[in-house]
């Protein structure tokens, strides 16, 4: 069995920090903490809009960080240069629409392959290496090959999203995803293609000489099936244990403001 390793990402803490544009929580003590806790690496996505992470953010932890930083960047001119200028362990280049509420697919890389061709030749002339953000799909493995990538990273939000609509009741909340409100043996025969698909393209990824990540929307309960793909030598995961850590910590934070306004 090869090693998994865990690439903390910390864009959440600075959507809460950016909710009140005070520089609490700190995104680097949030470094620390995932470093101290046995994160493998730092991922963070300096977004061309700037909703969460802010330039001198990648630029602190780049100075700080004493773990690989993954870089996820949209490829944008100004933000190509930004990263070559900070230069990451590792970029990685995902699609990004303004208005979007997160990443919704992987990259087009065959309608997209000359813009993804120039950003990776940019990123190799800083000696970055570069990782593609790709649907779990054959024709995506070969692509990223071909456009130079040493790595692809899938994208498992189709199939986070498919396991919520079956197991985390979101059907039945505000939340509910309606291209997915389907009756359960439906959901339950996508969920089992979608790994199929993720399963496939790890392997054949694998045997291009790809090395394979996956990340999105990955969290305590579904994160077990990718730990039966061998090929998988890496996950990426935020925005789940950035919520799980708001209740592991809201009891003692209050406790603490208790005590301070206890006379
Ligand atoms: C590319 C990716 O999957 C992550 O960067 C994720 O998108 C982070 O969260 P946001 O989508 O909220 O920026
Ligand atoms: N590339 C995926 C990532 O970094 C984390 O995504 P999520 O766990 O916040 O959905």
């Amino acid at each position: 069995m090869c090693k998994m390793n865990l690439g903390v990402n910390i864009d959440h803490v600075a959507v809460l920090r950016e909710a009140r544009r005070v520089n609490d929580p700190d995104i680097l003590q949030a470094m620390f903490v995932a470093c101290e806790s046995g994160a493998d690496q730092i991922t963070i996505h300096l977004r061309e809009d700037r909703r969460h992470i802010q330039d001198i953010d990648v630029k602190n932890i780049m100075i700080n960080s004493k773990l690989p930083v993954n870089l996820e960047c949209a490829i944008d001119k100004n933000i190509l240069d930004i990263v070559c200028d900070m230069k990451p362990h590792r970029a990685t280049l995902v699609p990004e629409k303004r208005e979007e509420v997160t990443t919704e697919g992987g990259l087009d890389v065959f309608n997209h392959s000359s813009k993804i061709c120039y950003a990776v030749e940019k990123l190799h002339d800083s000696l970055i290496p570069v990782s593609l953000f790709v649907d779990p799909t054959m024709e995506a493995m070969q692509k990223s090959k071909e456009l130079g990538a040493e790595m692809v990273e899938l994208h498992t939000g189709a199939f986070a999203n498919i396991f919520a609509m079956l197991y985390a009741n979101l059907s039945h909340s505000n939340h509910s995803i309606k291209e997915l409100e389907l009756p359960r043996y439906k959901l339950e025969t996508m969920l089992e293609n979608e790994l199929k698909n993720i399963k496939e393209a790890s392997v054949y990824a694998k045997k291009l000489g790809l090395e394979v990540a996956a990340g999105h929307g990955l969290n305590y309960a579904n994160v077990h099936y990718m730990m039966d793909i061998e090929e998988i030598t890496e996950l990426n995961i935020g925005q789940s244990i950035i919520a799980r850590s708001v209740f592991s910590g809201l009891s003692e934070a209050i406790k603490e403001m208790k005590k301070l306004t206890t006379r």
